[in-house]
């Protein structure tokens, strides 16, 4: 049997190969490409009248009503003169068929369409092959008594609004009316579409609302279209915007569809280009597969923004204040906090998201990822020294003087018998105070003495990164020689690039050598001017203030040839020297002002504290309202008690102060804790177990600096192979909440001298569990660490506060001793349980408590707002306003 391609079908057909294939289907027959071939007979079958097609189902729904649900559309066709619009696919030989080929295969078309055929016309059949391809609105039109009415679901084909159906459809052949009624009606239709080459098939799908005739039909079938217009936007577009074409050919008619019937024929040709463009753009908007490509090209893009987001490398640079948290530093390079935790568990770091990593940390994990780490902390001492004073603001500042020497050369006697031989000679009286430094005057110039004896306070302040010292004079008893400290000092003072003056002291001494030690010094490269070198040497008597003018003329001297220069015209900037809590004064700190000028009230800030110079005095006691260059003043009215070694500055804004403070808070905390809470208190245990380095941790509280760091000292020397003591922090004041919280993260135990916890450091030390130890003997202080450190290696104890009581009274009780008449503020008291007796804050007494009595009763425990007698174990030395502070010891191990 001779076959047929499905493709050479279509054209035959005047149809899609598609809208064939699926035709084809219809009627059974399997095609499933263009390419396919048919049998040829099956042409027939398919040019059997359309009314026939599959898919079409026939009702008669009157005498003269046929309604017919056709999946394919069929081709309409109606006689002219009969001016009806008529469905007459059955009688069509030649089958126009659908036309739009997108149409047909697409299920989701609006296949089925409802037709109400008037057979009025039983063979009005074509004139033409072709029937115009119109769908209408659902609404039956009823042209009189005949009509045709064709029910495309709205959802009409998401087919694509192709122009070309559209042109297509306009092309086709309508013999007068035909197809819409609106349309059909119109006598030029047929003209304009006669000219149509392939007969079109109205397809339900694609159809456009069929309108009724124009003036004809009856009313209804505008309503239905405008329903239309309203139910089903996305399908009369895709329609109408088919018809266009063709009606822009002559099918004017439809372009006033909306409008109605009456106004159509007129105002057809003006509107046509206005609706085709409205309906253009309609379709642009609605037409579903448009938008359907529009949202998948938009998922593409976002996909790809996902998938492909490579930082640029602008990006790629995180900015950090110092210290960055796991978890963020994460965050900000895009990839799992547990990732990142991965790979500081390779560095060897045990930590949890949360954790504070400092700079060095932050970089080194940052470039494993490809990023860079920078470190945008405010440095406020880089902002002041960012602009450098112009020679000619820089005057003549007076020199700034250390003394330095072996033990017992005579230091101390030396640095008093030149301020008292200033003093003596006449200078402003006023009680001479120790403030850490002072100053002396010859001949109306001024020579600044650093009045803390000693390399070690010249180091630490060295170490503090402070540039105080201008001149060292390194004291050398002449009867004694250079000794080991003697040579640490040259050392010292070498390595800070300072010169040195030697002083050779006790010349009065019968056994002093003078011309020995100068041999001595020659070892160190120190030779004097008198041998042709040219260090300074002055032969002294501290005691009997030989040449102590000259020594201070030597100083001047060599001041003159170092040119020491600042800008006294800005605001001051100067190093702590000195500082402490003082009880009626709160927090004071000695300044040495280096540049500008300090003028009371002005504000400042020091270290992590700020605040405003509220008054100024020197060493002699008097008030100071301004200090200059190389002034040394004692500050009082800061936040807290600063550091030596500290730098001060002062600001013009009060605000600026305190957030410069705040942030350094910040930053202080965040440095110590990413420094020390790196091993948690599971992982030093394990550590201790299997034999690794152990570590205590300390914090040091003080009354006062020098005791604080007297501890801090005598702790350090403590640490031994084994175990490994670090004074995590050290400070002057109460323990504070800060400092607990501290402990808590680094696993330390705080050691409190002669100063107590704040009420909330306290509670919240119960609360962490952190251990804070009281103290007013050095001696107790390393005895307890001592037991402490052993207490790592074995079950150890821990303190427990209960309460405190105030003694309000004392009873001198025979053969007993004092008894304590007191007033618990907190807690409880315990019979037999520990206690200790603080005395301003200083703890003088710790034991039992041997009697507990309420009234005249022994009682186990008095809780708080109770009055009751206390007898402390063999101490009688109670008195009113001491208080009693009861604990008790814990057993825990390895916990402290
Ligand atoms: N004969 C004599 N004795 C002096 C002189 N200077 C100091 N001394 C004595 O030397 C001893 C030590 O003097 P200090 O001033 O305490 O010495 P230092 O270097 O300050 O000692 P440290 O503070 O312990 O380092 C004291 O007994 C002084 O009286 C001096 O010029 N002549």
């Amino acid at each position: 049997m001779t076959k047929i391609r499905v493709s050479s079908l279509a054209e035959q057909l005047g149809l899609e190969s598609r809208e064939v294939i699926t035709r084809l289907r219809e009627i059974g027959v399997d095609a499933k490409t263009a390419t396919s071939m048919v049998d040829e007979d099956v042409v027939k079958k398919l040019s059997v009248p359309q009314s026939k097609d599959s898919g079409t189902e026939e009702v008669r729904v009157t005498t003269n009503i046929i309604r017919r649900r056709a999946k394919a559309a069929p081709a309409v066709e109606e006689t002219p003169e009969v001016m009806v619009v008529h469905e007459a696919p059955v009688e069509v030989p030649p089958t126009p068929v659908v036309s739009a080929p997108p149409a047909q295969p697409a299920p989701s078309a609006p296949v089925e369409s409802e037709v109400v055929v008037a057979k009025v016309a039983p063979a009005p059949v074509i004139q033409e092959p072709s029937a115009p391809v119109v769908v209408d609105i659902p609404q039956p039109v009823v042209a009189k008594e005949e009509l045709v009415v064709e029910k495309p679901k709205p959802a009409v084909e998401p087919v694509k609004a192709n122009p070309n159906q559209a042109r297509i459809l306009g092309r086709m052949e309508i013999p007068g009316v035909t197809t819409r009624p609106t349309r059909v009606v119109t006598k030029e239709s047929p003209a304009t579409t006669s000219q149509t080459q392939r007969p079109a098939a109205p397809r339900p799908d694609q159809q456009a609302q069929r309108r009724p005739a124009p003036a004809s039909t009856s009313p209804e079938p505008d309503r239905s279209r405008m329903k239309q217009v309203q139910i089903a936007p996305a399908a009369p577009p895709a329609a109408d915007d088919r018809r266009k074409p063709g009606g822009g050919k002559g099918n004017g008619g439809y372009a006033d569809a909306n409008k109605g019937k009456k106004g159509a024929p007129p105002a057809k040709k003006k509107e046509q280009p206005r609706k085709n463009e409205i309906l253009e753009k309609r379709e642009r908007v609605f037409d579903p597969v448009y938008k359907g490509k529009k949202k998948g090209k938009e998922r593409a893009v976002e996909t790809r923004k996902t998938e492909i987001t490579v930082p640029k490398a602008i990006k790629r640079i995180i900015k950090i204040t110092e210290t960055i948290s796991v978890g963020e530093l994460a965050k900000r390079m895009g990839i799992k906090a547990t990732d990142l935790i991965k790979s500081l568990m390779k560095m060897g770091m045990m930590v949890t998201i949360n954790h504070a990593l400092d700079f060095d940390t932050a970089v080194i994990l940052a470039s494993e990822y490809g990023y860079e780490v920078e470190n945008v902390a405010v440095d406020l001492d880089e902002i002041h020294e960012s602009a450098p004073d112009a020679p000619e603001t820089l005057i003549k500042r007076p020199p700034v003087v250390t003394i330095m020497g072996h033990v017992d050369h005579g230091k101390t006697s030396l640095l008093d018998a030149i301020r008292e031989a200033n003093v003596i000679a006449g200078e402003a009286g006023g009680i001479t105070q120790h403030i850490g430094a002072y100053d002396v005057e010859l001949d109306g110039r001024k020579i600044t003495f650093l009045d803390t004896p000693g390399h070690e306070a010249f180091t630490a302040m060295r170490a503090r990164g402070a540039k105080v010292t201008d001149i060292v004079i390194l004291v050398v008893a002449a009867d004694d020689g250079v000794m080991p400290q003697t040579r640490e000092a040259i050392n010292h003072s070498k390595a800070a690039g300072v010169p040195i003056i030697v002083a050779i002291n006790k010349i009065d001494k019968p056994d002093a050598r003078a011309e020995r030690v100068k041999q001595e010094l020659m070892e160190f490269g120190l030779v004097a001017s008198e041998w042709g070198g040219d260090a300074t040497m002055v032969e002294v008597s501290a005691k009997k203030r030989l040449n102590l003018e000259e020594l201070l003329e030597m100083i001047l001297l060599q001041a003159d040839v170092m040119e020491l220069k600042a800008n006294p015209d800005k605001l001051a900037k100067g190093t702590i020297v000195e500082a402490k809590l003082d009880r009626g004064r709160g927090p004071v700190a000695t300044v040495l002002v280096q540049e500008g000028t300090l003028k009371t009230g002005d504000f400042c800030v020091v270290g992590i504290h700020s605040g405003r110079v509220r008054a100024m005095q020197n060493d002699r006691g008097e008030k100071v309202l301004e200090a200059g260059p190389s002034r040394p003043v004692e500050v009082i009215g800061l936040s807290g008690v600063p550091d030596a070694g500290d730098v001060f500055v002062s600001l013009k804004d009060e605000k600026q102060a305190k957030e410069i403070a705040t942030l350094r808070q910040i930053k202080q905390r965040e440095a110590e804790l990413a420094k020390h809470s790196k091993i948690t208190l599971e992982d030093l245990y394990k550590q201790i177990q299997s034999g690794e380095v152990k570590d205590l941790n300390v914090i040091v509280k003080g009354d006062v600096q020098g005791s604080v760091e007297a501890v801090g000292e005598s702790l350090r020397k403590l640490s031994t192979d084994a175990v490994r003591l670090n004074v995590i922090h050290s400070g002057v004041g109460a323990i504070t909440e800060t400092d607990v919280n501290l402990a808590a993260a680094s696993n330390t135990i705080i050691i409190g001298f002669s100063v107590r916890p704040e009420v909330k450091a306290q509670l919240m030390a119960e609360k962490e569990g952190v251990d804070i130890r009281l103290y007013s003997i050095i001696y107790d202080a390393v005895e307890d660490v001592k037991k402490a450190m052993e207490g790592l290696l074995a079950p150890t104890l821990r303190e427990k506060y209960l309460g405190r009581a105030e003694i309000r009274e004392v009873f001198s009780v025979p053969k007993i001793g004092n008894i304590a008449g007191c007033y618990v503020l907190d807690g409880k008291m315990v019979r037999n349980g520990q206690a200790r007796l603080l005395r301003d804050n200083v703890v003088v007494y710790e034991g039992k408590l041997s009697s507990l009595r309420r009234i005249k009763d022994d009682v186990k425990e008095v809780a708080t707002g109770y009055e009751c007698g206390i007898g402390l174990e063999n101490y009688n030395d109670v008195k009113i306003g001491d208080l009693i502070e009861a604990f008790e010891i814990e057993k825990i191990a390895t916990k402290l």
